[in-house]
């Protein structure tokens, strides 16, 4: 469970991107994260995986304060969390089963074990046959893919995308949040920031909406509500 109390954020040009949020998200929900340019989405959604820490408040995650938690717990943090960006960041230098078995070989996992479950999640997103591949030789979708991939490949418990369909055209982003959804239906929450008005209208789920560095709308089931 995620929990945030009083959550304030002041960025070191004096810019505030939160100001003072409470939420709570329970295990297994799926939540876009929506509002305009600035509101302080990804500023929300950096909290949660202690990218950025809150100037003061509580960020909880399964009863542990992240907020506080000593930066040598931060590695063991991010095992229980995967994430997923606008702009993928696989690593160029490493094909595609190397780019997802990444995170489980910093853990030291066995050598059967991980290929197991590298294979597993790679047939899971459909690009078990380009695992030889390298993230250039692959469209966006594809690579989105093998981000995702990579975001599961540990068994998190929540799974964060910013803007996980912002690079790509309409229909790859139904293929994109069909991926989410069966990831979700395993148990796994999904907290995803995005301006895809249509995917959110589409594909019901509770909403929560920021402006000003303030959560204006949380609704189970709610709309984009915005324009444009
Ligand atoms: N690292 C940073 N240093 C200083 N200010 C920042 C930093 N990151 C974000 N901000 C500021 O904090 C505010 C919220 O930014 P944030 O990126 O969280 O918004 P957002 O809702 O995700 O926007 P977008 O939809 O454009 O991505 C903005 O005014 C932004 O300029």
């Amino acid at each position: 469970m995620i929990q945030m109390k009083n959550v304030y954020k002041k960025y070191p040009n004096g810019i505030v991107a939160l100001n003072g949020m409470n939420v709570e998200i329970e295990q297994g929900e799926f939540v876009y994260v929506v509002g305009p340019s600035g509101a302080g989405k990804s500023t929300f959604i950096k909290m949660m995986y202690r990218e950025e820490r809150p100037t003061s408040g509580q960020m909880m995650i399964n009863g542990v304060d992240i907020a506080t938690l000593k930066n040598k717990r931060v590695p063991m943090l991010r095992r229980q969390i995967g994430v997923v960006f606008q702009d993928f960041k696989l690593l160029p230098r490493l094909n595609v089963y190397e780019n997802v078995a990444f995170a489980l070989e910093v853990i030291e996992e066995t050598p059967e074990m991980i290929r197991k479950r590298v294979m597993e999640v790679l047939e899971l997103v459909g690009l078990k046959h380009k695992a030889r591949m390298f993230p250039t030789e692959l469209s966006g979708g594809e690579q989105q893919r093998i981000s995702i991939a990579r975001s599961i490949v540990n068994k998190p418990k929540v799974v964060i995308a910013d803007e996980p369909t912002g690079n790509l055209d309409p229909e790859t982003s139904w293929d994109i949040m069909d991926l989410f959804e069966q990831i979700n239906a395993t148990g796994t929450t999904i907290l995803m920031a995005t301006h895809n008005r249509e995917v959110v209208n589409r594909r019901r789920h509770r909403v929560i909406a920021i402006e000003g560095g303030l959560i204006v709308r949380d609704v189970a089931g709610g709309d984009y509500g915005y324009e444009g």
